[in-house]
């Protein structure tokens, strides 16, 4: 039975001797401290919720790791939390962490940082890419960041206690399962992956060390097989997407009236993840444009241009003019919701933006894409009749024009071959398959005896 309150991460005196400890790791040292102080108050919560437990099948501590490194791995990370929110209840406490930000240092703990600086360099992100995918060389460079950060990496973890750690992001498998090898914790903490790339994702997700590796697409699951997963450590039920997405049920006129949209023109989205990458500008000038009929004077579509975090752009599109109803909005929330509310979608290669449009039935047209990990997505969605791929912004806009007055024919085909694709289920099976895994593991520990190694250079 699970336990009805919520339970807080429990943090033992190991860890407060822990904390209190010095480091002379750029960046760690302010949030140590921090936590020194919240250890000491919640000893005596700790010492009730243990109390608490005895009898009971304890709520069980869920670690999920990721990183912002674009959009989308928040995006299934929340996707997951949700989705055992729903199915599960107070069963699992479920806490989503950038823990190589919050406690290690340079250039673990600025991985966004890094990573917008190489996309926008993008032959820089190529040579990254591609020449860090042997496993010999990648393996190299994370051992020796498990090595000076293990401390640190073993301080996150220690903190939420996880029963169960789950990755969603290709740099977090080796680090936190060298330092539970290391804690001789692997048999106990129930470790999975959850890959959120749908084809040429960079070997790093691999690791034979996990329970199960989650992958999107068949595609993937051979790539993992030809890195050496076993089959029965691969499952493939599709790329997490949130709840929401799968579960509300929306009605196209609703939700203009709602989002303010003109409720009768054709509507195109468009976007570029969660940092609004790719060339929005341009191809919102372009639709301005194609979706007026000169000859009627009038507009034939609207246009909705989602910037994500990327203010810049959405100030300059903010204080353009236009001749065709235009919505220029920042990062949305509610993406469900603007899908929902258009026909189709512009936007770059990513596989959440991708997965998410399929679900709402949009064709996509495909502007651009980040070398590696995204090139494949552009094959996955043209390949399956869903849509299209140009960089071209003004052959986008023809397009659009095009799908809203004399091929609405082609626009339909494809929304049906992109719902085809839709795996709006994913996120459920994936978080029933690991409830299964930590049934089979039977009654869990009062708690997974998580303590401190005394030096793991040593071990190295
Ligand atoms: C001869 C030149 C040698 C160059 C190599 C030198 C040093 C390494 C430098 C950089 C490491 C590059 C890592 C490459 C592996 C990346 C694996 C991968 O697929 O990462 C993708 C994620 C981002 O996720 C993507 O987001 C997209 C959104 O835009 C989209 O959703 C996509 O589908 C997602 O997959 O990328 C990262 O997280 C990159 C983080 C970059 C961190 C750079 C830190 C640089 C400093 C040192 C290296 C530190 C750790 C790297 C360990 C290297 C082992 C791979
Ligand atoms: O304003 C925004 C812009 C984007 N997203 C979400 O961010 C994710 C973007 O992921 P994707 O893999 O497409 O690209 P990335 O941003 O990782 O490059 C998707 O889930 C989008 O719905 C969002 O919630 N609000």
């Amino acid at each position: 039975m699970a336990m009805s309150s919520v339970a807080r991460p429990r943090r033992s005196s190991i860890a407060g001797k822990m904390f209190s400890r010095g480091s002379n790791h750029v960046g760690a040292g302010h949030r140590k401290r921090s936590l020194e102080f919240y250890d000491d108050d919640f000893d005596g919560c700790d010492d009730a919720m243990e109390l608490a437990q005895i009898g009971a099948e304890r709520t069980k501590n869920v670690l999920i790791l990721m990183s912002d490194t674009g959009g989308g791995h928040r995006a299934s990370a929340e996707a997951i939390r949700d989705a055992f929110q729903l199915e599960f209840g107070d069963q699992y406490q479920i806490f989503v962490k950038d823990v190589w930000k919050e406690y290690t240092g340079w250039p673990l703990n600025d991985m966004e940082g890094s990573y917008k600086f190489m996309v926008k360099h993008v032959q820089l992100w190529n040579v990254a890419f591609h020449s860090t995918s042997p496993r010999w060389i990648h393996s190299l460079y994370l051992a020796a960041f498990a090595a000076y950060y293990a401390k640190e990496v073993e301080a996150g973890l220690m903190e939420y206690k996880p029963d169960i750690i789950i990755s969603v992001h290709p740099l977090m498998q080796h680090i936190p399962l060298w330092v539970l090898k290391w804690q001789g914790l692997q048999k106990k903490v129930i470790f999975v992956t959850v890959i959120t790339d749908l084809n040429t994702c960079h070997p790093t997700w691999f690791h034979p060390g996990v329970n199960r590796c989650y992958c999107p697409s068949q595609e993937v699951a051979k790539r993992a097989l030809v890195d050496g997963l076993e089959e029965s450590q691969v499952r493939v039920y599709g790329l997490p997407i949130r709840p929401s997405f799968a579960r509300a049920v929306l009605s196209k006129d609703k939700l203009r009236e709602e989002l303010q949209m003109d409720p009768d023109l054709p509507a195109v989205l468009l976007m570029g993840g969660g940092e609004g990458m790719g060339p929005v500008k341009k191809t919102a000038k372009a639709l301005g444009e194609s979706l007026f009929d000169e000859n009627i004077r009038k507009p034939i579509g609207q246009l909705i241009i989602i910037c994500g975090r990327n203010k810049k752009l959405a100030s300059t599109l903010q204080s353009a003019e236009w001749k065709v109803p235009v919505k220029v909005r920042g990062f949305e929330k509610q993406m469900e919701k603007w899908m929902g509310a258009c026909d189709c979608i512009i936007t770059k290669a990513g596989p959440g933006t991708i997965a998410e449009a399929l679900i709402r039935g949009l064709p996509i047209i495909l502007n651009d894409y980040i070398p590696g990990q995204e090139k494949g997505n552009v094959p996955y969605v043209v390949g399956n009749g869903a849509g299209v791929f140009t960089r071209s912004p003004k052959e986008t806009a023809r397009i659009v024009e095009e799908w809203f007055s004399t091929k609405k024919d082609e626009l339909k085909r494809m929304s049906l071959n992109a719902l085809k694709l839709a795996q709006p289920e994913a996120v459920f099976h994936i978080v029933k398959d690991i409830h299964e895994l930590t049934l089979q593991r039977g009654p869990l520990p009062t708690n997974i005896p998580y303590m401190l190694t005394s030096s793991f250079k040593g071990i190295i």
